[in-house]
């Protein structure tokens, strides 16, 4: 069943080496539907990959709520994991694995027997499928950020957080990909939370907000 998000007054400051502080999140408010798209744009440094990152259940925040709803049940951040996909910006996929074992392996994780077929699928989807036994360092910035997108979308999530999945592909990859993952999305129905300085690719989503000063304002 399709999850939904509602977010109220969170707020996080990070410690500066200095020993100053920086507020990122001041009081933000958010609601996700099952199944909505929405896109987050704003200023470098403004905090969007930390805001991700706090719904995603990767950094415990530190003061509001995050809450998931899914049927009647209402989970936590860390409740999601097994249901969520995440592209991360710096992609942190495993060197000492090739190709293909990255995108098997959270199907493997989850007891899927056709882990290999499904991650060559996914694969091929997004123009690998020549590259599947090619260790992580031998692809480009593009191809990896590839093999990032399709681990995340293998496994069929309910909600996925992309943080500038688009950010290292040339305009037609880029869209590409970018029609892929909606499609993926919508197919499964599921949630997307996108971070992007593509205005355009912002304005493909069902809603975008600006982070700006700590709060979340709607554009469209
Ligand atoms: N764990 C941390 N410790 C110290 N500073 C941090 C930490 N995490 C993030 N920051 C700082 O918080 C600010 C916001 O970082 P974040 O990556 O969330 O921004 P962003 O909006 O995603 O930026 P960009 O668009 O450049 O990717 C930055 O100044 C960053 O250096």
């Amino acid at each position: 069943m399709a999850l939904s998000l509602e977010v109220s007054g969170l707020s996080h400051t990070i410690k500066l080496h200095k020993g100053s502080n920086l507020t990122l999140l001041d009081n933000l408010d958010l609601r996700l539907d099952a199944g909505e798209h929405i896109a987050i744009v704003g200023a470098s440094g403004c905090g969007k990959s930390t805001l991700l990152s706090l719904l995603a259940g990767l950094t415990p925040y530190q003061s509001g709520q995050v809450c998931y709803r899914r049927d009647n049940q209402t989970l936590p951040p860390a409740g999601i994991l097994a249901q969520s996909g995440f592209v991360f910006q710096q992609f942190h996929l495993l060197p000492e694995l090739n190709a293909l074992e990255n995108v098997a392996l959270p199907l493997q994780l989850r007891g899927e027997r056709d882990a290999e077929r499904k991650a060559t699928d996914w694969l091929t989807h997004m123009g690998l499928a020549e590259r599947l036994k090619d260790s992580i360092s031998q692809l480009s910035g593009g191809e990896q950020q590839r093999v990032a997108i399709a681990r995340a979308l293998c496994v069929s999530p309910q909600i996925l957080f992309a943080d500038e999945p688009t950010g290292n592909l040339d305009e037609t990859t880029a869209e590409h990909v970018m029609s892929l993952m909606l499609k993926g999305a919508r197919e499964s129905g599921a949630a997307m939370l996108l971070v992007t300085h593509d205005m355009a690719l912002a304005r493909r989503m069902d809603k975008a907000y600006r982070l700006s000063q700590g709060r979340l304002m709607l554009c469209h």
